[in-house]
């Protein structure tokens, strides 16, 4: 029997993985592709800005959101029945395609993919990293020389995005709209260094890769689990103590543009990573979606809210741990 294919989508916070999602959804040329999907924060943005993209592929069916935590930590209970009642489905999806959220490590998932129930019918066909070039180049997620020689030193920023190269078959080098081309090759020749011989590293913008070369990498990454090293390889799990979230609840917004330079005077004060939602604008008949990745911010207008629908405004932040939460929603709520 044919194994199903299983794509794992790994990356940053805010590097793109939604935006590679919706783009393989748009391009799957017939292919019957499966979504699961884990985000950190309890909103489930993703999934909600999927079923609205209006994609023919993006079923709301074949969207499954484990909302729960992360998926690397809960795969015994939440990943592995979602996929086999995937796989026991009358008429299985082609292609399984996993979004985990920005702060998960790729290694646990792909572990799974052996247990003995599922691991003749199902492979993982590759593991794709989305990075925020940007982001990369600027030094977001590495330690500073001071910083190393510190005795507890410890960067979880770094160690997510060290695990997320390793296990990678595939690095997209995203948002190379955002750096100059010197850059972005200073970037890639770094990045290529760190990568086992044969991944591919091919720079995007708007994670606009062909499905073609990502999906049929043949990889079987389940079966040599031994060269994707992990910082926690000596850990069962690992705990996001490190990372914390909370959500903003407003009533409409009458001045979004006010509202926009709040958000971003909150996110250049307390060091927000990632913060995301959805806005009510006092008067306009679609909701507004806000999405920022550090102090870069994106509002769009996505889908009329739905009749009976509650017109408020939620927005995710996610932060390391600590996030002064009361001074946050102060500034937010201005
Ligand atoms: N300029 C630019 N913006 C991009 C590009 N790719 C994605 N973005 C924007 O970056 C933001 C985050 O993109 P997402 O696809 O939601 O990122 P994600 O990795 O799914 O985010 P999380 O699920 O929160 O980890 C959105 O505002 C995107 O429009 C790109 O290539 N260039």
């Amino acid at each position: 029997m044919r194994k199903i294919p299983a794509t794992v989508i790994t990356g940053f916070l805010g590097a793109g993985k939604t935006t590679l999602v919706r783009h393989l959804m748009a391009n799957a040329a017939g292919r019957r592709i499966a979504l699961i999907i884990n985000e950190f924060g309890d909103l489930g943005v993703d999934g909600d800005l999927l079923a609205a993209c209006g994609v023919a592929g993006c079923n709301e069916d074949d969207i499954i959101e484990l909302a729960n935590g992360c998926l690397c930590c809960t795969v015994a209970d939440e990943f592995l029945p979602t996929i086999q009642a995937l796989l026991d489905r009358a008429n299985p999806p082609d292609h399984i395609v996993i979004e985990t959220s920005g702060l998960a490590l790729p290694k646990p998932l792909v572990k799974a993919f052996h247990w003995p129930d599922i691991r003749s019918r199902v492979t993982v066909d590759g593991v794709v990293a989305v990075v925020d070039s940007p982001a990369a180049a600027a030094g977001r997620f590495q330690s500073t020389d001071e910083e190393r020689a510190r005795p507890d030193h410890d960067n979880p920023l770094e160690e997510v995005f060290e695990d997320q190269l390793a296990c990678a078959d595939l690095i997209l080098l995203n948002k190379s709209d955002l750096l100059d081309p010197a850059a972005l090759a200073d970037l890639r020749t770094g990045i290529e260094a760190r990568l086992r011989p044969g991944v591919k590293v091919l720079p995007t913008r708007h994670s606009a890769a062909e499905p073609l070369v990502l999906l049929g990498l043949d990889a079987a990454a389940e079966e040599d689990l031994a060269a994707r090293p992990s910082h926690h390889d000596a850990e069962d799990g690992h705990d996001h103590d490190d990372f914390e979230s909370f959500a903003v609840r407003l009533a409409e917004i009458i001045d979004p543009d006010a509202l926009e330079a709040r958000l971003v005077a909150a996110i250049a004060a307390h060091d927000i990573l990632r913060l995301k939602g959805f806005v009510a604008v006092a008067g306009k008949p679609a909701r507004q979606v806000v999405q920022a990745v550090g102090t870069r911010l994106e509002r769009y207008f996505d889908r009329p809210w739905k009749p009976g629908e509650a017109r408020v405004s939620n927005l995710v932040v996610i932060g390391r741990k600590g996030l002064d939460r009361a001074a946050i929603e102060a500034l937010v709520r201005g």
